[in-house]
């Protein structure tokens, strides 16, 4: 795979970090999640392929071991607020400096600088100051977010694992690690670079809810079915708004035109209407094999069992749980996502610390100091 041979250590974090860590390790990475200790259960639901270690970083001890650990990996991946690791003694210029090839990521939402820096916040606080949390709302309603998907993953973890990725390249030339400053309020910001840039063509200029890709067009919506169930529109150009008005029995020349903004609300009536009459199934059979752009809203249970996603095995089942498969799909060298279940907290302590040079006599002492923990496979804690 193409991150094999790559050693991650991943401090234990909230969403975004495990997202990270997570994709690095779907795509090969040797990714070490470090636990703290005493922890009833982790939270990391994204702890596939990973391994786990107790460590108590309250404790010289665990600096020590810690401090190890990055000297022999390429990685280290850390979720906290700004200036938590500096105050363990384990900033940048100390990991850096005992391995400079060490690539030094720091997720966190707000960056390392700025008044908010030291602020906790979570995926809702990062994407309203981003600026897109504006954007995203039905008209005449308060603004609304997508999930914690926005911030925490698209500019949280996955733009922080592009960084390491990126890094990791430049190191192949330099030979050198470096720090990199993953923002999620500018992560967010940078992946919807696309609404700052489209303002200039007039994309935005209704209030929320009222442009073409935020609810306001008819043709770019979701309409509820017969069933309770709905579908989703994408019908933009011409030619395929031909073919969703034909799938509707609909005629244009009945209708206002398309791109007539003053009319969309009784076209979305007119298009409510249409859609209320048959079930999903029943308009899946009006418009598959067509380019109307017209789909069903899958549901997570539904989704795997869609003759498209079957046939491209998009989602996987493992020990634990089905999930998305990894994407992209390389051809050559892709992911393969580890499915067995995931790691207890401390599951691998052990093994890890022998790899990484620990006599099993100085295990047994971190053990009974409580600097580390150990745990049985599938154990509960
Ligand atoms: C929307 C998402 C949030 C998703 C998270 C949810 C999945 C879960 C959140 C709450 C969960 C529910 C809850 O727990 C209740 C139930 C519990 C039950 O068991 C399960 C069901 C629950 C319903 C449960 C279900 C789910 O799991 C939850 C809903 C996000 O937005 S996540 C993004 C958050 N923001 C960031 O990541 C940005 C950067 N990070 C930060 O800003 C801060 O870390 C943060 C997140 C604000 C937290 O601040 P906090 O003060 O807690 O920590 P830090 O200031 O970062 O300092 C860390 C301290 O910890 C020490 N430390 C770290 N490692 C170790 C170690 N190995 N040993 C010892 N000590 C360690 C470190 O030294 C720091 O100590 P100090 O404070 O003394 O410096």
């Amino acid at each position: 795979m193409a991150l094999a041979g790559i050693r991650i250590i991943e401090l234990a974090g909230l969403a975004p970090a495990p997202f990270c860590g997570m994709v690095l390790a779907d795509f090969g990475a040797s990714v070490i999640r470090v636990d703290r200790t005493k922890v009833a259960m982790s939270l990391d639901t994204l702890a596939r392929g990973k391994r786990s270690v107790a460590l108590n970083l309250k404790t010289p001890e665990g600096v020590a071991i810690l401090k190890k650990l990055c000297v022999k990996s390429d990685v280290v991946l850390e979720p906290y607020r700004k200036g938590v690791m500096e105050k363990l003694g384990l900033g940048p210029e100390t990991l850096l400096k005992d391995n400079p090839r060490l690539i030094y990521a720091r997720l966190t939402g707000y960056g390392q600088s700025g008044p908010y820096a030291t602020a906790a916040g979570h995926d809702i606080n990062y994407l309203a100051m981003s600026g897109l949390l504006s954007r995203l709302g039905r008209h005449g309603e308060k603004p609304h977010a997508p999930l914690n998907l926005v911030a925490d993953f698209a500019g949280g973890g996955l733009t922080c694992a592009l960084g390491i990725v990126l890094a990791l390249l430049e190191r192949t030339r330099s030979g050198k690690g470096q720090v990199i400053d993953a923002s999620m309020v500018e992560g967010a910001a940078y992946m919807g670079s696309f609404v700052w840039k489209s303002r200039a063509i007039g994309m935005w200029e209704g209030d929320r809810g009222q442009n073409m890709l935020d609810g306001g067009a008819p043709f770019y919506d979701t309409y509820r079915t017969a069933d309770g169930k709905h579908v989703a529109v994408g019908a933009m150009e011409g030619q395929f708004y031909q073919q969703l008005l034909h799938g509707l029995g609909l005629d244009a020349a009945d209708l206002p035109p398309q791109m007539s903004m003053g009319d969309w609300p009784e076209l979305k009536r007119v298009f409510e209407g249409r859609f209320a009459a048959k079930t999903q199934a029943e308009w899946a059979d009006v418009f598959d094999g067509t380019d109307a752009c017209v789909t069903p809203v899958l549901s997570l249970d539904q989704v795997s069992a869609h003759p498209h996603n079957k046939e491209r095995g998009s989602f996987v089942v493992g020990d634990d749980d089905e999930s998305p498969r990894p994407a992209p799909v390389l051809s050559r060298t892709p992911a393969d996502p580890c499915l067995s279940r995931d790691p207890a907290i401390g599951q691998h302590t052990c093994e890890v610390l022998q790899e990484y040079g620990y006599e099993s006599q100085d295990i047994e002492r971190f053990a009974a100091a409580g600097v580390v923990e150990r745990s049985i496979p599938g154990a509960k804690l």
